[in-house]
């Protein structure tokens, strides 16, 4: 029973091993009628993957086409649908594995039954030639890591998809060796080779690299290139070492229907429906190019590289790496840079033997990242505290009284200095303050990768309650696993009610200590100083129980906490150090900005010659002003921070003018198969409480055992900056819900790459969630802002109705494209353009700062003031 647990797989790991897309896996079991398929993550029994991988080894023949199946009606494009298939005598069935299911019994499929003689059988007389006649081949491309993508004990019998030799096998059970050209025993370093990206060896079976069937030594009867025709039905004279995927895959045309559809594999049919550039590259056949006799060399990749950089580590041309990469299905220039894994495998194609090292990135993250402090160095650090709270309810005030009783408390002499975060004594422990309140700050700084705060003080005014703000904080500091301790605030006013503020606190999961939760609530005045002893002692029993630890001896590492341009000592910037000491003279780094400590300056304004953790410390010695949530870390040497600082500036360049950087619903499934998430972290806005609870509710409920769906915050009006810079920072995507965008959020979300979707239909966003957590979801139109316009006369028109007399604030208003109304903060109307005038006259488009009518479609409610939001939709391409 635990042998047969053990066998048992995922959905997404299988997938994984066979080199398919999830969703064909899953399509796949569904059509074999497994059981229990609900998503990558469901398991799949041992039976049913000894099925697929047989299917996929051209054992099993694959099942008929999904367009075959689900659609009868739709026309077959490629070959003849199933029924056609000749039946054929069930005779010499391989061992089929014993499914309950009655899909994966031959009886119920009598139309594909499986003959192996018949089904595959010209290319097999061939591959022992292939096997045989180049041992040097399999020499430099072991099998295994090839175009073996899984080994299989019954290798010996495989049909045509084999392309392995049958010679012996370097470590035949190993699913994933060395990579073609790595040296044996993979001299690969360790870290930073994410383990998921498939190898270029473990290709396909029987995909370019694969075995005997790989370029790198001259074949006999040489003009096998695709399109050389052969008739595929009659067996191929034994002697010319044809491939057998050759024969298979690149004469279609030469086939019979019924041949063709037997011969394709799973992975054909996959190939044809993705048809990516990797995809193709994977599954192309390699050509012999006779011309050119393998590369001799051993090259080290160690990141992309551009083309001709490596025909020169090659010694080759860089018009023959061209070639080759085109007969890859790789379309490129000279200059045109290669991604590292396209590199290894077009290099080990061409017979080079390739190292592949850590990229400067990856060695920069060792570096940076440094060794794991061990449990007996760390030693107890101060905690770092934010302020956060509704509008008015006295965070300024709060702190700045903290502040003051350090001067009763600290010795002598110091003044106090603005530098981004103060030190407070109380009862001879320190307590760090980020001297900017607010959620924003926090979240904004979250939002650059970085998380300084341990604690975060809720205050909340005793005579107002819980205000909208409070949830917001509240949930910023929840989506970032920061604790609350709650300041109730101003309970010197009269009508202060901090019992009340205890109750409200309860239905956003903060429990009072003294109610029986854990969360510490202190009431206090921020005018007279009552109760900030006690909130002090409170933070510093919180942070006991958080038990904030760090190695204080070792190179200082640290975010930059503020950041500015002094007049006199130049870039200045604040560094909160985090682990380590940080000391005069250190060669530090920071972002891409790199420099020498000349001084340190604490918040007191007194020089000091070191700073250990948790401490805020004014650093001079920048040569150029780094940002606000950039790391800072102490490097060994000035050679190596400026390389670094090199890389970075480089990568950034790069980055900047390519790929998103925040989370997409279209790709959340890619990343969930790839492990980089296990929950969907939603930002829920709605244009009333009741939608926006029900919304909540109803995606929370989609989480199942794999996927959790965490909704992090829900809020009633427009979709906000801080909505957008919560969702970058927890890489959250927004569910707007009847309800507008600002105008900054918009354009925060487009830098940013947040992916904000609208709804005006709550099953519409349930359905789109829902698919995105099974990969369903379909590619969609999003939402393209063209401009805004402001209502501020109304028309009417006689037989036309109502016309707005507007001005165009922002962007531009297209006649052709959608409106939206908001009226308040809420869309009232969504539908197209009726009218846009200038004047009399009819335009296509207004600009920003011009006056225009218009008119909308079934739409006559128009009301001066209302908003009028122009857009259009824009395909998404998928990911
Ligand atoms: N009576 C009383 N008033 C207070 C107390 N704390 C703050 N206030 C007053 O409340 C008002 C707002 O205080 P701030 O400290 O500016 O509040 P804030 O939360 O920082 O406000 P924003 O920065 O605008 O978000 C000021 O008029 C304060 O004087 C208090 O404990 N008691």
């Amino acid at each position: 029973m635990a042998d047969k647990d053990k066998d048992k797989v995922r959905v997404y790991e299988l997938a994984k091993e066979l080199k398919l897309d999830s969703r064909r896996l899953i399509d796949l079991l569904h059509r074999l009628k497994v059981e229990g398929i609900k998503n990558h993550m469901s398991t799949v029994e041992p039976e049913a993957v000894k099925t697929v991988r047989d299917i996929m080894e051209g054992k099993l023949p694959p099942e008929p086409k999904p367009e075959a199946k689900p659609r009868p009606a739709a026309a077959a494009s490629t070959s003849t649908p199933a029924p056609a298939v000749v039946p054929k005598p069930a005779a010499p069935q391989p061992p089929r594995p014993t499914m309950t299911e009655p899909r994966v019994n031959p009886a119920p499929r009598p139309e594909r039954p499986v003959v192996p003689g018949s089904s595959r059988p010209e290319p097999m007389t061939n591959r022992p030639a292939a096997g045989t006649t180049r041992p040097a081949d399999n020499q430099r491309y072991p099998g295994p890591n090839r175009g073996d993508h899984r080994p299989h004990p019954a290798a010996g019998n495989r049909n045509g998809h084999d392309h392995r030799p049958t010679g012996p096998r370097p470590n035949p059970a190993a699913p994933t060796g060395p990579r073609p050209g790595a040296p044996a025993g993979g001299n690969r370093p360790p870290y930073g080779h994410d383990q998921r990206r498939p190898a270029p060896g473990g290709r396909p079976a029987g995909g370019p690299p694969g075995g005997a069937n790989r370029p790198g030594g001259p074949r006999p009867g040489a003009p096998n290139r695709p399109g050389a025709g052969r008739p595929l039905a009659v067996p191929p004279p034994p002697t010319p070492a044809r491939p057998a995927r050759d024969q298979n895959r690149r004469n279609p045309k030469d086939r019979k229907p019924h041949e063709f559809e037997e011969r394709r594999s799973l992975r054909d049919w996959d190939e044809e429906r993705m048809g990516s550039r990797k995809k193709k590259m994977k599954a192309h056949q390699p050509v012999q190019d006779t011309s050119m006799p393998p590369v001799q060399r051993r090259i080290v990749i160690s990141g992309s590289i551009v083309v001709k950089d490596l025909a020169d580590q090659l010694g080759i041309k860089a018009t023959e790496l061209i070639k080759r990469l085109i007969n890859l299905g790789v379309m490129v220039g000279v200059n045109h840079e290669l991604d590292k894994e396209t590199a290894v495998i077009v290099a080990t194609e061409l017979g080079a033997e390739v190292e592949e090292r850590a990229s400067v990135q990856e060695q920069e993250e060792i570096l940076i990242q440094g060794e794991e402090d061990a449990p007996e160095s760390l030693r107890e650090r101060p905690p770092v505290v934010t302020v956060m709270g509704h509008v008015d309810h006295g965070k300024t005030s709060l702190l700045d009284r903290i502040r003051s009783t350090r001067v009763t408390q600290s010795e002598a002499g110091g003044i106090t200095q603005h530098i981004g975060a103060s030190v407070v004594e109380h009862d001879g422990h320190p307590i760090v303050f980020l001297d900017t309140p607010g959620h924003e700050a926090f979240t904004a700084m979250r939002a650059r990768g970085a998380q300084v705060t341990d604690i975060a003080i809720l205050v909340v005014a005793a005579n107002d309650g819980v205000m909208p703000q409070t949830v917001e904080a509240i949930n910023h500091a929840k989506a970032a696993n920061v604790p609350i301790v709650v300041a109730i605030n101003k309970i010197d006013l009269p009508d202060a009610n901090p019992e009340r503020v205890r109750t409200e606190l309860t239905e956003y999961g903060l429990i009072a200590e003294e109610w029986g939760g854990d969360t510490i609530m202190v009431p206090v005045s921020a005018r007279t100083g009552e109760g900030i002893d006690k909130l002090l002692e409170a933070l510093l029993v919180q942070a006991e129980i958080m038990e904030l630890k760090a190695n204080p001896d070792r190179p200082a590492s640290g975010t930059i906490i503020e950041a500015k341009l002094d007049r006199g000592r130049g870039p200045v910037a604040t560094v909160l150090v985090k682990r380590g000491t940080l000391h005069v003279g250190d060669v530090f780094l920071s972002g891409t900005v790199w420099g020498r400590v000349r001084a340190l300056i604490n918040d007191r304004g007194q020089r000091v010659k070191e700073v250990g953790p948790s401490m805020p410390v004014e650093v001079l010695g920048f040569n150029e002003l780094p940002e606000a949530g950039d790391d800072f870390v102490i490097m060994p040497d000035e050679r190596q921070a400026k390389s670094i600082a090199d890389a970075r500036a480089n990568r950034l360049r790069a980055s900047s003018e390519s790929g998103p950087r925040g989370v997409s619903l279209d790709e959340f499934y890619q990343r969930l198969k790839d492990e980089a998430v296990r929950d969907l972290n939603l930002v829920i806005k709605a244009d009333v409480h009741g939608s926006a609870e029900a919304l909540a509710q109803a995606l929370d409920k989609l989480s199942n055992d794999e996927v959790r769906v965490r909704v992090l915050h829900t809020g009633v009006g427009s979709i906000t900056e801080s909505d957008v810079m919560l969702a970058q920072a927890s890489g959250a995507i927004i569910i707007g819900f009847g309800v507008s965008m600002e105008s900054k959020a918009r354009q925060l979300a487009e830098r940013e790459h947040v992916d904000i979707r609208q709804y005006r239909i709550i099953y519409e966003a349930i359905d789109d969630i829902k698919q995105a957590l099974t990969g369903m979801l379909e590619p969609k139109y999003q939402e393209l802002f063209l401009g805004r316009a402001e209502v501020r006369e109304v028309f009417r028109v006689p037989k036309v109705g109502a016309v707005g007399g507007c001005y165009v604030t922002e962007g531009k208003i297209l006649r052709s494209g959608q409106v939206r109304v908001i009226r308040d903060g809420t869309v009232i109307h969504e539908g197209a353009i009726a009218s846009l005038k200038r004047f009399k006259d009819d335009v296509r488009e207004v600009a920003t700062g011009y006056e225009c009518g218009i008119g909308l479609e079934k739409f006559n409610d128009i009301k001066v003031g209302d908003i009028l939001e122009v857009f259009t939709q824009e395909e998404v391409k998928a990911s």
